[in-house]
């Protein structure tokens, strides 16, 4: 992942935090985009100055400096992310810039493969076009800072479902930091919030008081007049439930290609020379295993590894070792993908990948991980947060592997996954309603409420999950990736009828007794038992803290409530 700092500071000042503090956030940068850094300072008038620091992971040819300066406007770019591929209006010269034609698979738009550097392309279009009408046509996972030289303003924002971090400081009147992490200090580095998803901003920095304003991102339903906003490439929740089942195969399959795409757009978009195998963060849990399968089937005649990440905790307060729920279930899954039909005579090789945290290694980590995780704070953020910081890291040991000759297949041997993409299946619940509180809200009301709550959990993604765990995950210079995520997945999800997402079945005993269940997932769990995954479909949702144990850890904490301050 890259990282964003930028600053504007006034009457003269040189920094916005000492010298300590910003090397501080300049080092945890570092960890994030390991292959260049650089600074730009414009020094606006004798009182104002604009300081810029990016670092890269460079996931797209050529590697591309930030900030990026443009030669001709002097405008400044610090981009962090993945461009996936340019739609709406802008399709056609964005196409141009981002894809090589040559790559575009026969379903066109669907399968679009972006194999130029996204950043230089985003220069482009903003330049040329404009941040709003080029923001409005992105699909990706990104965040940005951009100084328009020519207009005098800057801009900044994280993608409309705000899948990378991005923090704002606003403390000094006058005065604005960002940045993608910003490690807490409690004397003199405080005050950071996420920048609320959602909207994109704009200072004016030739105005009197620079002004910061806002263009929010609103469904094309709502009333669009009173200022001007982007349109969200999707729509609202879709309240209603199909009265027939006859068009089941018909979501199934629209369900199966849009979720293909989304994978296959974030498997192309790696430089596949330098980076081109893969990772999966593997609980063993459906939402994974799915895109895993997938994954298998566009990388079948490839010969490439796909290691599958599967972290568990030492946790002194539960004992029980490493066995802990998501271990057991991941060498379950493990077997049953190489088990399934879609994967006969496949080149590509699955491993899994066991990574054991010792009670010891949490201690000596966990101030890094409270600091990434900032500015969230609670005792169920830590406890998530550890839990993608060491799946992040990729150490472990390969202890299975489908091809029998595989050279990491050592049990005593410590691996550390090459891979730079770690794939997640992040979002499938609020999507298709995997959480009991959404089965238990059925039960009581059907799917009276159900819309509203899913459409609630999708919108809160951004400040709930999406900014620490990029935080987190990206300080191994690794960067996540969510097909669940995907814009025109999320578009056809959105779309699909709520009997698509949660259904009660009744089945009868021998005694004549009714019992009724109620199934959330429900395209997930026909989409995983079509391709060969009967057990994996029957899976229900369990959080990563619980399924890693990554939760209380220390004995004597049971009682400690998740909304509780870490300390
Ligand atoms: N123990 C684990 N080891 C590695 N990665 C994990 C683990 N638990 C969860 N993840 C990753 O984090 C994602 C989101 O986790 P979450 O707690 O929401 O699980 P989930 O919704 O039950 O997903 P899944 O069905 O894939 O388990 C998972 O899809 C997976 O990619
Ligand atoms: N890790 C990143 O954010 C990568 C930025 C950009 N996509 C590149 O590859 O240069």
């Amino acid at each position: 992942m890259c990282g964003i700092f930028f600053s504007i500071v006034q009457d003269g000042r040189d920094a916005f935090l000492a010298k300590p503090q910003l090397e501080r956030i300049y080092d945890a940068l570092r960890c994030r985009g390991p292959d260049c850094s650089n600074q730009v300072v414009v020094q606006l008038s004798e009182q104002c100055k604009l300081t810029f620091f990016s670092t890269v992971l460079s996931m797209r040819d050529p590697l591309t400096v930030q900030p990026l300066q443009s030669a001709t406007t002097s405008s400044v770019l610090q981009f962090n992310g993945e461009i996936y591929d340019v739609a709406g209006e802008l399709e056609g010269r964005g196409r141009d810039l981002l894809v090589d034609e040559t790559e575009l698979d026969e379903a066109g738009c669907s399968t679009v493969c972006s194999s130029r550097n996204d950043t230089s392309v985003v220069m482009h279009l903003f330049e040329e076009f404009g941040v709003l009408k080029t923001v409005q046509c992105l699909r990706g996972e990104y965040a940005f800072v951009y100084y328009d030289a020519v207009e005098r303003c800057v801009w900044w924002a994280r993608d409309c479902i705000g899948r990378r971090s991005l923090l704002m400081n606003q403390t000094v009147p006058g005065e604005l930091a960002l940045s993608s992490v910003a490690p807490f200090d409690a004397e003199l580095c405080k005050d950071w919030i996420e920048v609320p998803g959602g909207s994109v901003y704009k200072i004016d920095l030739s105005a009197v008081g620079m002004p910061v304003t806002s263009f929010p991102w609103r469904h094309a339903s709502d009333d669009l007049t009173d200022q001007p906003c982007l349109i969200y490439p999707y729509p609202e929740i879709n309240p209603s439930v199909s009265v027939s089942d006859d068009d089941n195969s018909s979501f199934l399959s629209q369900f199966e290609s849009s979720l293909h795409a989304a994978v296959k757009r974030r498997v192309l978009a790696i430089n596949q020379t330098a980076h081109s195998n893969y990772a999966v963060l593997f609980s063993g849990g459906i939402d994974c295993t799915v895109l895993t399968q997938i994954l298998t089937t566009i990388l079948h005649d490839h010969h490439t590894t796909i290691d599958l990440l599967n972290v568990a905790f030492e946790n002194p307060r539960t004992g029980g070792g490493y066995a802990t729920p998501d271990r057991l279930l991941g060498r379950r899954s493990f077997e049953e993908l190489l088990g399934a039909p879609g994967f006969a005579n496949a080149q590509c090789v699955l491993r899994f990948v066991e990574i054991d945290v010792p009670f010891a290694l949490v201690q000596e980590y966990k101030s890094q991980v409270a600091e990434l995780m900032y500015p969230k704070t609670s005792v169920m953020d830590f406890s998530i947060a550890l839990a993608f910081f060491f799946a992040a890291r990729g150490v472990g040991r390969v202890v299975a592997s489908s091809a029998a000759t595989d050279a990491d297949l050592d049990l005593a041997k410590e691996y550390s996954t090459p891979s730079r993409v770690l794939f997640s299946g992040l979002g499938a619940d609020e999507l298709y309603a995997g959480y009991s509180r959404h089965t238990a809200g059925f039960r009581r009301q059907g799917y009276q409420s159900l819309a509203a709550e899913l459409a609630l959990d999708f919108g809160r993604l951004h400040e709930r999950n999406l900014g620490r765990d990029d935080r987190v995950g990206a300080c191994w210079g690794k960067e996540l990736r969510y097909p669940f995520l995907d814009e025109d997945f999320v578009n056809f999800s959105l779309s699909c009828p709520l009997n698509y997402k949660m259904r009660a079945s009744n089945t009868t005993a021998d005694d004549g007794s009714i019992t009724t269940s109620i199934t959330g997932k429900y395209l997930i769990r026909q989409y995983a038992r079509k391709v060969g995954l009967p057990q994996v479909a029957e899976e229900s949702k369990r959080a990563i803290q619980f399924g890693a144990r990554s939760a209380k850890m220390e004995v004597g904490t049971g009682k400690v409530k998740g909304t509780d301050t870490f300390k």
